[in-house]
C-alpha cells in the first residue's frame, strides 16, 4: 500500500532482527529484496514528514558472511569481532541503499553504559534529535564491540525500545519473521490464535505462546518483544509486531492510529486490517527523566525510609525530595547521582486495613498535621508514583500483587518476588546483587490501579558532593545543610515518621515494601554520615 495524504508528523521506530537482514544459513546472503522495500518504505514515510529511525542487527550475520565462517562461536571475543568487521559492512549497506533513494543516513552505536549515564544519556538524545530535524535517518545497533556480557542489552528488541524513549517515540515497529503474537506457536499448532491487540501485556504474557521466535543469529524471540513492548508502551510509544516481508502495512497501522481510548468498544478497528499485534501505549507515558530512572539505570544501592518520609515526598510541594530524617537504613555503596532502590519499612498491617474502602491515611507532612485524605483519591490525583504504601501481599499471590519483603534483621534484605521482567531483563546480574529490582508492583487486584512508578529525586536540596570521597571529612556544604536539617527539618521529619531508626520493635512488626527508585544526590557514606551528625 503506498500512502495517501499528509499525516501529523510522527516520529516512528522500525526495528528490524537479524533474521530480516540475512538468510539463517551459511552463507549468509543478504535479504536484498526486503532490505530494499524497508528503504522504500522509510522514505515514503520521510516523505509524509515523519521522522524515522532504524535499528538495524545483522552485524554478526554480516561479519560471518564477510569471513566465510559458517558459526559465530561461542566466545564473546569471537562475537565481538564479528561484529566489528560486519557493522562497517552493514552500514555501507544501508548507506547504499538509502543513497539511491538520496535519503541520508547516520550511525549510531549505543551500549548500556550510554544509557545509565545521564550525560550520555541526554547527549544521545541531543544527537537523535538533531539528526532527525536534520531529515537524516539514525540507524541504531548495539556497540557490540565495547559491550561486554554484563551490561549487554543483548537484543536488539529492548536496544529499540529504549530508542523509542530517548526519541520519544509514536510507534515502535518490531519487524520479525511472524506476523504477529499468536496464543500458540503457530509452526506446531494450527489451531493457535492471533493477539491483535494488546492493553495490558502482564495478562498477555500469562497468555501467549512466546516461543515463535528466534533464529540461530539473533539473540531476540517473542519474548524479549513482550519487554520491549513493555518498556516503550510505558514511555508512551504504541509498539507493533509485524512480519518484515508486510513492512507496507505501516501505512495501514499509523493512518487507523491509536487515539486516546483504549476501550475496546470505542477500538473495533484494532481489530481488523492488517494482521499484527499492536501493544497499546500508556494513556500517560511516564516523563523522560523518570522512565530513564525506571528503565535505563542500574541500582546501586537502597535508601531504606520510614513510612513518615514516604507520605512526604508524595507531596507535590516536596518535590520528591527525601531528607535525611526520614531514612532509615542505607545499603551501599552508590555514588551520588546513581540510582537507588527506595523501600518503605513500616509496621506490619493487614491488607484490609489498607485496601479497605473506608481507608484513609495521614498524607500531610509535619507530624500530625496532615489532613487525611482517601488513599484512592490520591493514587488517581498523582500518576507517576504509587500514591498508597502497597499492602501486604496475600498467599499465594501472583506478580500483580505488592512485594512482600521479609522483616528485615541487619542490612541483608532481600526482595522475595521480581514482579517486573523488564526490570529483570534490563537490570544487569553481575552488578546487583540478587538481580532483584522491583519498580512496579501493583497497588491491588483492580485492574485499573495505577502501578507504582519510580519517580522521585533523592535528597535534591542537597548540594553534590565528590560522588566517592569515602575517605574525605564532611564537607562545609554537609555540615551547613545538617545544620540547616536540624533546624527545620530534622524534628519535623523525625515526627513524621512514627518509627525508630534503631528498629526497636522485633522483625515480626516491621515489613520492608520497594516503592521504586530515585537518583541519589549525596553518596552512600556522606548520606550515613548526615546521619550520624544528627543523632
Ligand atoms: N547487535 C547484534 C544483534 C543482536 C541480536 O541478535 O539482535 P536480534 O537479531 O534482533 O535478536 C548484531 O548486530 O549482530
Amino acid at each position: 500500500m503506498t500512502p495517501k495524504a499528509k499525516a501529523a508528523p510522527l516520529t516512528i521506530v522500525i526495528k528490524l532482527g537479524t533474521s530480516s537482514i540475512v538468510s539463517p544459513e551459511y552463507p549468509f546472503l543478504p535479504h536484498l529484496e526486503l532490505l530494499s522495500s524497508i528503504v522504500e518504505t522509510v522514505v515514503k514515510l520521510r516523505a509524509l514528514g515523519h521522522r524515522v529511525v532504524l535499528c538495524s542487527s545483522g552485524a554478526i550475520g554480516v561479519g560471518l558472511r564477510r569471513m566465510g565462517l559458517k558459526e559465530r562461536g561461542k566466545g564473546l571475543s569471537q562475537k565481538q569481532a564479528l561484529a566489528a568487521i560486519g557493522q562497517g559492512r552493514l552500514i555501507a549497506l544501508w548507506d547504499n541503499l538509502f543513497s539511491q533513494l538520496d535519503q541520508p543516513i547516520a550511525q549510531i552505536l549505543l551500549t548500556r553504559m550510554d544509557i545509565s549515564d545521564r550525560i550520555r544519556y541526554l547527549n544521545a538524545q541531543n544527537t537523535f534529535s538533531e539528526l532527525l530535524q536534520m531529515g537524516v535517518v539514525p540507524i541504531v545497533n548495539e556497540n557490540d564491540t565495547v559491550s561486554v556480557t554484563e551490561i549487554k542489552f543483548g537484543d536488539n528488541d529492548t536496544l529499540s525500545a529504549i530508542s523509542s524513549a530517548i526519541v520519544h517515540a509514536d510507534y515502535l515497529f518490531l519487524l520479525t519473521d511472524v506476523e504477529c503474537l499468536y496464543t500458540d506457536n503457530p509452526r506446531n499448532n494450527p489451531d493457535a490464535q492471533p493477539v491483535r491487540v494488546v492493553r495490558d501485556i502482564e495478562k498477555v504474557r500469562k497468555q501467549v505462546s512466546t516461543s515463535t521466535l528466534g533464529t540461530s543469529l539473533g539473540t531476540g524471540g517473542m519474548s524479549t518483544k513482550l519487554i520491549a513492548a513493555e518498556l516503550a508502551t510505558a514511555a508512551g510509544t504504541t509498539t507493533v509486531i509485524m512480519h518484515s516481508a508486510k513492512v507496507g502495512d505501516i501505512f495501514h497501522v499509523i493512518e487507523n492510529g491509536v487515539g486516546p481510548s483504549r476501550e475496546v468498544s470505542e477500538t473495533p478497528h484494532l481489530e481488523r486490517g492488517p494482521l499484527c499485534t499492536r501493544f497499546l501505549r500508556r494513556e500517560s507515558a511516564m516523563k523522560d527523566r523518570k522512565w530513564w530512572i525506571a528503565h535505563g539505570l542500574h541500582a546501586a544501592g537502597t535508601i531504606v525510609i520510614d513510612e513518615g518520609a514516604y507520605r512526604a515526598i508524595q507531596r507535590k510541594e516536596s518535590g520528591g525530595r527525601l531528607l535525611p530524617a526520614g531514612v532509615v537504613r542505607i545499603e551501599g555503596p552508590f555514588a551520588s547521582h546513581q540510582a537507588v532502590r527506595l523501600v518503605v519499612r513500616r509496621r506490619k498491617r493487614t491488607s484490609s486495613s489498607i485496601d479497605g474502602g473506608n481507608d484513609t491515611r495521614l498524607t500531610g507532612g509535619g507530624g500530625g498535621g496532615g489532613r487525611r485524605e482517601s488513599s484512592h483519591a490520591l493514587a488517581s490525583s498523582r500518576g507517576s508514583i504509587d500514591e498508597s504504601i502497597p499492602s501486604s501481599p496475600t498467599p499465594g499471590s501472583t506478580s500483580d500483587t505488592p512485594l512482600h519483603y521479609p522483616a528485615v534483621a541487619g542490612a541483608s534484605a532481600t526482595p522475595s518476588t521480581l514482579a517486573s521482567p523488564a526490570l529483570r531483563h534490563l537490570t544487569g546480574i553481575a552488578t546487583i546483587p540478587n538481580a532483584s529490582l522491583v519498580t512496579s508492583p501493583t497497588v491491588s487486584a483492580q485492574p485499573d490501579t495505577p502501578q507504582i512508578q519510580p519517580a522521585m529525586s533523592l535528597s535534591s536540596s542537597i548540594a553534590s558532593l565528590d560522588p566517592l570521597s569515602k575517605s574525605v571529612p564532611p564537607s562545609p556544604a554537609i555540615h551547613a545543610l545538617a545544620d540547616r536539617l536540624s533546624s527545620v527539618g530534622v524534628s519535623t521529619a523525625q515526627g513524621q515518621s512514627g518509627a525508630s531508626v534503631g528498629g526497636e520493635k522485633t522483625d515480626e512488626e516491621w515489613e520492608e515494601v520497594e516503592i521504586g527508585r530515585g537518583l541519589a544526590q549525596y553518596n552512600s557514606v556522606e548520606i550515613d554520615r548526615i546521619k550520624g551528625m544528627r543523632r
